[in-house]
């Protein structure tokens, strides 16, 4: 079988630590994932693996059949799209919204001197309406909302119409109404068979779209657990992934999590 992502005893050290620690996971083709795990566990360095951004310190990486250390990482990432919180902040505030996505296609933030053709930016102009921001397309992009900003960048990231998207807590800091409708738009995106291979990092179970398929819980460096999502999302699962007492509940395709409520004392009358 040809996976889209696979990774064999890969483990990254920093210092004393391996800050990943002997994670093999595979990724077919059709798939479309969700990273859980708290503060620290391990999920932006493995996506900085799996978008060929890191190498490991042991361990084998083959993305969309190119191995990491034997393939031009330069030529492998147009492959492979990213949105998260490191690279939005590269984004010069001044640049125009639409040439935001646009310059994606040449992998660069800031617009100078590229000749784009009128079909890339016809295929800007589709992303940016695919996640309801096309009104937005000539604002400067460090005026917008941060939940604008966070469509833009998925658009951006859309822009090399990549086989693999990785997605770095993109619901992070939006209300309620910007989850709910991101949340929405990343559920029809996971509906569409022509979509990428996707990976979504995120802290809340809240935040996982519809037609998701697979989680991985993350605990120290290393895969807690990772499956079908009715597999791996269970109340044992998630309390041990997490390190306190969790109850997990399933509502239509939703999901929600909160701390175990402890029994009550019963059986005593008051007064
Ligand atoms: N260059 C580095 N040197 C030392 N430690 C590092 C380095 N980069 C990351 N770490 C540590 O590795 C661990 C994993 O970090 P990582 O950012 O991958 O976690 P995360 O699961 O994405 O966390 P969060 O949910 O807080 O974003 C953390 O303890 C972090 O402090």
């Amino acid at each position: 079988m040809t996976w889209v992502l696979d990774l064999h005893n890969v483990s990254v050290r920093r210092g004393e630590k391996n800050i990943l620690d002997d994670v093999s996971w595979q990724i077919a083709e059709g798939e479309r994932w969700v990273v859980l795990g708290r503060n620290g566990a391990g999920k932006t360095t493995l996506l900085q693996i799996a978008s060929a951004r890191m190498h490991p310190t042991t361990g084998t990486v083959t993305i969309l059949g190119s191995q990491l250390g034997r393939v031009d990482v330069f030529e492998l990432r147009p492959r492979i799209g990213l949105a998260s919180a490191a690279l939005a902040e590269r984004i010069p505030p001044s640049e125009i919204v639409s040439d935001v996505v646009l310059t994606a296609a040449y992998a660069v933030t800031g617009r100078w001197r590229e000749a784009y053709e009128e079909l890339d930016q016809a295929r800007a102009d589709d992303l940016l309406a695919a996640f309801g921001v096309a009104h937005l397309a000539q604002r400067r992009f460090g005026t917008l909302s941060e939940g604008e900003r966070k469509r833009v960048q998925i658009a951006r990231a859309l822009m090399t119409d990549p086989e693999l998207l990785l997605l770095d807590e993109p619901a992070a800091g939006l209300d309620l109404g910007g989850r709910e409708e991101l949340v929405g738009a990343l559920a029809e995106l996971a509906a569409y068979p022509q979509s990428p291979v996707l990976v979504l990092v995120t802290h809340h179970v809240e935040e996982i779209p519809p037609g998701f398929t697979h989680v991985m819980l993350m605990r120290d460096g290393g895969i807690h657990i990772a499956g079908p999502v009715e597999d791996v999302l269970t109340d044992a699962h998630l309390s041990a992934a997490f390190g306190l007492d969790l109850e997990v509940t399933r509502t239509g395709d939703r999901w929600s999590a909160r701390a175990a409520q402890r029994a009550t004392r019963s059986g005593g009358h008051s007064g």
